[in-house]
């Protein structure tokens, strides 16, 4: 068998070799995914560890909070706080922002995290995930607000996810490209196994929630009546579908094998632009697939260039294969908004 690299090794390699990974942001990376390796532990466990079902409470958007949501949140937090990397972390399951208290060291970075992605999938064992992005705090003034925050996706230093599936994987940017490290259970530790991803830029595989179609607006509605008419259609090629309702899992399989992801704004709810979260789901998503070759666009603009105007704002979302990202744009900007 070829010689294993750990994440460590990659990490303070990429380092030393290449200098793109300040050390303060290498601790930071390598606590993230020990928090990670703890959250996979509790899925694995599932009803063994009293861990599935619902914890009766809401989260600040209005979501009934899964038992995993809110133990993932607390490992997130505990594994973080005390690290000496962090000013304030902010979670899709927290009202506000988290400030790392006085008692610890304080550092430069902020997290940000979904830490439980896919949560209708908990307790029907099917593929759910954690995904996160940092930023710098900004340091033109002393302490740390929600303000800091706000900062467009194309500021994020870092961002990942770690996919909880047939094997926990984490992938992973710092800006030069996509890595992908298995965990090895027996061994404990996160091992490469892909480096320089790419995203092929022309895909025949599209992932949208389609029991939403007749909320569309016409452009998305074009372009998926397109895939379906397949070789009788303008596409000329048939296309096939996917949809596994976590995002970390459509987004993984758009990295390894290429494909489109939707979840557009639609006239369920005409005020909210979208359903996904821009800091916690889009931003970092969109970070890794333009890292892979990919794009990801909210149908009018780059994600990566939306300036927040607040922590908890939703964002429609289309992102994977270049090609398709563009001509699902394209279809947008001829229609107008939305
Ligand atoms: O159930 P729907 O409407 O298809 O939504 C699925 C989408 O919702 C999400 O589960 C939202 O994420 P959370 O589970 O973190 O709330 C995405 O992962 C997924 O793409
Ligand atoms: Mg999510
Ligand atoms: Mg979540």
């Amino acid at each position: 068998m070829s010689k294993r690299v750990s994440l460590t090794q990659y990490l303070v390699e990429q380092q030393r070799e290449h200098d793109n990974i300040p050390a303060q942001l290498r601790l930071l990376i390598e606590v993230v995914a020990r928090a990670c390796k703890r959250i996979a532990i509790a899925v694995n466990k599932g009803a063994l560890g009293e861990v599935l079902g619902s914890a009766g409470s809401e989260n600040v958007q209005g979501e009934v909070q899964k038992k995993l949501d809110i133990i993932s949140n607390e490992v997130l937090i505990e594994a973080n706080e005390w690290g000496g990397h962090l000013a304030a972390m902010a979670s899709e399951e927290m009202d506000e922002i988290h400030i790392i208290p006085n008692r610890y060291p304080q550092g430069e970075f902020l997290l940000l995290f979904d830490p439980l992605d896919g949560s209708s999938n908990i307790d029907v064992n099917v593929s759910i995930g954690t995904i996160f992005s940092v930023l710098k705090k900004p340091t033109n003034h002393e302490g740390v607000s929600e303000a800091d925050f706000l900062q467009p996706g194309n500021q994020q230093v870092a961002a990942g996810y770690c996919v909880y599936g047939p094997q926990t994987t984490l992938v992973l940017t710092v800006g030069a490209g996509v890595v992908m490290f298995t965990l090895d259970r027996e061994l404990g530790g996160w091992f490469l196994v892909e480096q320089d991803v790419q995203i092929p830029a022309d895909t025949k595989e599209f992932a949208i929630n389609m029991s939403n179609m007749r909320h569309w607006a016409p452009p998305v509605k074009r372009y998926i009546d397109e895939c379906l008419a397949g070789t009788t259609g303008a596409r000329g090629k048939d296309f096939n579908m996917r949809w596994i309702a976590s995002m970390v899992a459509d987004v993984h399989r758009i990295l390894s094998r290429g494909g489109i992801f939707m979840y557009p704004w639609d006239a369920r709810e005409p005020s909210k632009p979208g359903k996904l979260r821009l800091m916690y789901e889009a931003n970092p998503m969109a970070f890794l697939v333009e890292q892979a070759g990919g794009a990801a666009t909210n149908g009018q603009q780059r994600i990566l260039d939306i300036q927040p105007t607040k922590l908890h704002e939703r964002v429609s979302v289309i992102l994977g294969s270049k090609n398709e990202v563009e001509r699902v744009t394209a279809y947008h900007e001829k229609a107008g908004k939305p």
